[in-house]
């Protein structure tokens, strides 16, 4: 049943397949946000492209991450043994530890919406009191504040309730729409140190600008609060700035990987690149007991 308010925005619950969803219409935007996940699925201007991709094979499945949108990682990012070694030992079991952690299938709680001076806000949190997640037992608590104004904005706050401190490293993982990834880079990096898991996690330096010429699957260290996705297809520069966050992720499967992955058409990788808002490696969160973190990043997009 949809609602709105006096200025204008709706916020209307949805199905989509086995997934309930929430949809914000506001001010000429549009913003797609599952419950399982807290995912945001969709946000764009209807006068435009997208600005954050999904799948057009993307499966709405109850316990499974829907391809595209925005999955949060959480309380580790990517394989746990590549994970330091405090992350990792916040996990007790022995059994192999699913990547980008454990919340991606899980639903969230919609604690409120808040809808004020042309901004609406979703707030999504994870009672992870209540229900322990497996073999994770630390008394962290998180949660996602979505908020579409004239940009989209999400706040990942970490809450350790806990007497001991805990180290979780994490990622807002964000795909991007693009035009054709051959027309596409991405400023900011150069200078940043990164590593290169395609070759085996070696220690590189970025020069200039990043362009897209194969598979690429980089974390970035000592990235700077704003990053630009310059899309010369679409005419535009999406600004990526983040709070409180200097590592990142830039990920495109290309052909082959593309080929392999799940709820991803095969010539899907031309149309889409991930730059993941993080705190992995050296820049991983270590929450002392009873503190409170937040990462943010805020999207939006200006013509060329
Ligand atoms: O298929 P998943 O679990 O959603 O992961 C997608 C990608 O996520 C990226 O963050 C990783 O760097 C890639 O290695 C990985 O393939």
């Amino acid at each position: 049943m949809p609602f709105a308010n006096a200025s204008g925005a709706q916020v209307e619950r949805l199905q989509r397949d086995e997934l309930t969803c929430w949809r914000v219409r506001q001010g000429g935007a549009e913003l797609l946000v599952a419950q399982q996940g807290a995912q945001v699925l969709a946000y764009g201007r209807v006068d435009q492209p997208p600005l954050i991709w999904l799948s057009e094979d993307a499966a709405f499945r109850r316990g499974q991450s829907v391809r595209g949108g925005v999955p949060v990682c959480w309380p580790w990012f990517g394989d746990l043994r590549r994970n330091p070694e405090a992350v990792q030992a916040a996990y007790a079991s022995e059994d192999a530890a699913p990547a980008h952690g454990l919340v991606r299938g899980l639903d969230w709680q919609l604690e409120d919406v808040e809808q004020q001076d042309g901004a609406v806000t979703l707030h999504f949190t994870l009672d992870t009191r209540a229900e322990p997640l497996p073999h994770w037992p630390q008394a962290v608590q998180p949660s996602l504040r979505i908020r579409l104004d004239e940009r989209l904005h999400l706040h990942l706050e970490n809450h350790n309730l806990g007497p001991r401190p805990v180290t979780v490293s994490q990622a807002l993982h964000t795909y991007f729409a693009v035009s054709d990834i051959h027309r596409v880079r991405v400023e900011g990096l150069a200078g940043a140190r990164y590593l290169d898991t395609l070759r085996d996690w070696r220690p590189e330096t970025q020069a200039g600008a990043l362009a897209f010429e194969g598979e690429t699957d980089r974390l970035y260290l000592d990235v700077p609060p704003r990053l630009s996705l310059v899309d010369e297809g679409w005419g535009r520069r999406v600004q990526v700035e983040s709070l409180d966050s200097r590592s990142a992720i830039l990920w495109n499967p290309w052909i082959d990987k593309g080929a392999r992955l799940s709820q991803f058409a095969d010539d899907a990788w031309q149309r889409m690149l991930c730059i993941e808002t993080a705190r992995v490696l050296d820049d991983v969160l270590v929450l002392a007991p009873g503190e409170r973190h937040r990462m943010g990043v805020s999207l939006w997009s200006e013509p060329l």
